[in-house]
């Protein structure tokens, strides 16, 4: 029998379960009966969800679309299935030599291979549309080789898209038909804003620079084809993309609940919620569709953890502890700025063994962070980054520790705890990272850490509809007994001289003096930490200023015991080193910040 909380989780959960999904089917939709058979019997999908329900039709009248839906709420089946029910339809049926219909752009490798795998279950049933993916790390023959079989549906990053358009000219895509931009504004924010330009270009799909719109019967302009723009967040940048891409477009998924101001546009707007449906005409251009409130879902409980500096390892490593105590099964992704950092807390906590006693002999000690780690992050050979992706995804108890190349699209099953360890910057990439738990009704929880000089980040995050409740880190710290015994938690204690603090921060540091490679990556963690700290933008240059930062303090959270200075020189080293490398290679402004950012 249940019991009553039981009942009431499962009510709660019902009931957002309504809020998520529509009240149609998916053959409402006007999608081919095969193919709703498909989705239900074979992928297990029963219903639409709302934005499913909302953007399909859309998308089946061959309109141009712009969709914005929170994340995890089934974008990409949006896009998916009405071109595998388009493409189906057609008669004689397409062929291999008939090339590329449709080209699904996305900015990472990760999401490249998930949109595939997707595909490749949609089109079971429709032998004769090819599936296909191109992407940065792969080999460049073996892809010359499949496009030139012709891939009906090409799901691409956006660089190596470019090469092959133009290297490789056995890709025949005469007869595209669909352009898809997923997670529209990171591929403009990772710099591939030219890449793209040039690919509208090439596939002749680039309305006119001027901002007007091109008539659909001019010479560059296909009238058959349809493009597409999806993502949780919308911003200037894609404003831009939608300006330049998108043909008198329907905007699917504002919710009149958000501060966006309306669109001076030619853009029909449609509601996310189904009784909030309006459909309303708008001026002559894109203009401003940037969206300052964002939707996050209902059953995500969002905390933030305000920890000193020099705290901010040992906190890190009691909560994974104490989730992990929590719950032996968890799914647990920490983000980090750098790559370096990522490198470093990888080996620490795959490392780590502990002991409430300290003199306690080395085969006493056990793991203290006790699951299977992960990492990810840009830096990472091709290979190795695909073995821990997929590692991490079919394990049912795991970490990942990962920079931003995690936060956007990726739906790895039962994710139960999002840590921000380091902040977002923009709040746009808080909703992404955040948005890889409590997908589709799912429950789960963020964490995100500040410092007390960082806190006005919160009331930046609160501008775009973040509210944040305090994570209770001392009764976590309370609850792990040292030597036996539990902390006596009536009496308040500073958590710098917390026994439980003093005991592991001691502990770690040991274990990292111990072992020169693992000082070694956390004497890299801490410079490109700080540099990555430095190249914060805009307003958030105010809130998170180097000059606030203690080095000591910065240094104790990377487990070293080294004086600052010594540390601090090495780093003033590096420093000199990429100013001397960046006057080489000249680089963009925008790319030295993203490799500052090392994702
Ligand atoms: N109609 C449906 N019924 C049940 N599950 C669905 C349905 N549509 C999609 N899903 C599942 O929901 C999850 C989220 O889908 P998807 O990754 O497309 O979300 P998204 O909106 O693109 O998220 P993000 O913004 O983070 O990229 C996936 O596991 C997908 O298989």
């Amino acid at each position: 029998m249940k019991s009553k909380t039981e009942e009431k989780d499962g009510d709660r959960s019902k009931d957002v379960k309504s809020g998520i999904f529509a009240s149609c089917s998916f053959s409402d939709l006007g999608l081919h009966a095969n193919l709703c058979q498909h989705l239900q019997e074979r992928m297990g999908f029963e219903v639409p969800t709302q934005i499913q329900a909302q953007a399909i039709p859309v998308v089946i009248s061959g309109r141009h679309v712009l969709v914005n839906a929170a994340t995890g709420t089934g974008k990409t089946i949006v896009y998916l299935a009405p071109i595998v029910h388009l493409l189906q339809m057609y008669e004689p049926r397409i062929e291999r030599s008939d090339g590329t219909f449709a080209l699904v752009l996305v900015p990472t490798r990760e999401l490249c291979m998930q949109v595939y795998e997707i595909l490749q279950k949609l089109v079971h049933r429709f032998h004769w549309i090819v599936p296909g993916y191109i992407m940065g790390g792969e080999n460049r023959s073996k892809e010359k080789a499949r496009l030139r079989k012709g891939i009906s549906i090409l799901i691409a990053t956006p660089g190596r898209l470019l090469d092959h358009l133009k290297n490789t000219s056995s890709f025949v895509h005469e007869k595209l038909r669909w352009i898809v931009f997923d997670e529209a504004d990171r591929i403009l924010e990772l710099g591939f804003g030219k890449a793209i330009e040039e690919i509208l270009d090439i596939l002749g799909s680039r309305q006119n620079s001027s901002g007007t719109r091109e008539n659909t019967a001019t010479k560059t302009f296909n009238a058959k084809r349809q493009n597409l723009l999806l993502s949780a967040t919308l911003n200037e940048k894609v404003n831009q993309l939608a300006n330049i891409s998108l043909d008198n477009p329907i905007m699917v998924g504002l919710d009149k609940k958000s501060n966006s101001q309306p669109p001076k546009s030619s853009v029909k707007k449609i509601a996310f919620s189904e009784s909030d449906e309006e459909v309303s005409e708008h001026a002559d251009t894109l203009g401003n569709v940037a969206i300052e409130s964002y939707n996050f879902p209902t059953q995500l409980i969002q905390q933030c953890v305000k920890v000193s500096c020099g705290l901010r390892l040992v906190a890190l490593l009691s909560i994974l502890r104490s989730l992990l105590e929590r719950l032996s099964s968890q799914k647990i992704v920490v983000f980090l700025s750098t790559c370096d950092a990522v490198d470093f807390h990888y080996s620490l906590i795959s490392d780590f063994r502990w002991s409430a006693n300290l003199q306690a002999p080395e085969d006493r000690k056990r793991k203290f962070v006790d699951c299977k780690v992960f990492r990810l992050h840009g830096n990472m050979q091709h290979e190795d980054r695909k073995t821990s992706f997929q590692g991490f995804n079919s394990e049912k108890s795991a970490l990942l520790l990962c920079t931003d190349v995690a936060a956007r699209g990726l739906d790895i099953p039962k994710v139960r705890c999002i840590i921000q360890y380091d902040s977002p910057g923009e709040a746009s990439e808080y909703v992404h990272r955040v948005g890889r738990t409590a997908r589709l009704g799912e429950k789960g929880e963020a964490l995100l850490f500040l410092q007390p000089v960082e806190v006005d980040y919160m009331h930046d995050l609160q501008k775009h509809g973040v509210s944040l409740k305090e994570y209770p880190l001392q009764k976590v710290l309370d609850s792990f007994p040292l030597l036996g015994q539990k902390h006596n938690n009536k009496k308040f204690i500073a958590l710098e001289m917390h026994p439980w603090v003093l005991s592991l921060q001691k502990s770690v540091e040991n274990f990292i003096s111990s072992e020169p490679k693992l000082k070694k990556l956390a004497k890299d963690a801490f410079c490109s930490w700080v540099r990555a700290y430095t190249a914060h933008r805009g307003d958030l240059k105010k809130i998170f200023m180097v000059k606030k930062l203690h080095l000591g303090h910065v240094a104790k959270s990377f487990g070293l015991k080294d004086q600052p200075s010594l540390v601090g020189r090495s780093f003033k080293t590096q420093e000199k080193k990429r100013k001397r490398d960046m006057r080489q290679h000249k680089p963009s402004k925008k790319k030295a910040r993203l490799s500052v950012k090392g994702t």
